[in-house]
């Protein structure tokens, strides 16, 4: 699992043309929920709307039972997710995914409610944060204006002015 899930992160981030990007020492949690229905909780909530901290979450859902629901980010209207294939993850992204990649990619808002009288387990996996810096910079901000003034008074015309920004 942790192997699937450092390698789902680095593929998203060269979806970002971001190639050489490791999460194999990012922390990860493993947590089993396990949700106690019965015909009398049908239609309760069983995990109140949220997103996930972390970077990314690996799902193994109940085969037998559904209940997680996903937000549709524009209208916030929710809808069912199908009970999975056997054998398949699902995957969703949380809020550290958002922060990391400047907004690029998107959290999930979900929830979870009791659709059927019957227990309910999933299996979760996630790939959390560095504890520090989630995203270290390698530049301070700058404007255009001071770049050009700087390359002109260094005469570095090649980029090596971009140095002298070094975070
Ligand atoms: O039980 C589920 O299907 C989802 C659980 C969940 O959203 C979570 O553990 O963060
Ligand atoms: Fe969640």
């Amino acid at each position: 699992m942790h192997e699937l899930i450092v390698r789902v992160a680095a593929r998203l981030a060269s979806s970002l043309g971001l190639d050489d990007c490791s999460f194999q020492d990012w922390p990860c949690q493993f947590r089993i929920n396990r949700y106690n229905y019965t015909p009398d909780t049908v239609g309760e909530s069983g995990v109140q709307v949220h997103t996930d901290s972390g970077f990314l979450t690996v799902l193994q859902e109940d085969e037998r039972v559904g209940g997680l629901e996903v937000a549709d980010p524009d209208t916030g209207e929710f809808s069912p997710v199908d009970i999975p294939l056997p054998g398949t993850f699902l995957v969703n992204l949380g809020d550290v995914a958002t922060a990391w990649s400047n907004g690029a990619l998107h959290n999930v808002r979900h929830r979870v409610r009791c659709v059927a009288g019957v227990p309910r387990v999933s299996i979760a996996l996630f790939l959390l944060a560095p504890r520090d810096d989630v995203r270290p910079r390698r530049f301070r901000d700058f404007g255009y204006d001071d770049y050009r003034r700087l390359r002109q008074s260094t005469g570095e015309h090649a980029g090596e002015a971009l140095a002298r920004l070094a975070a």
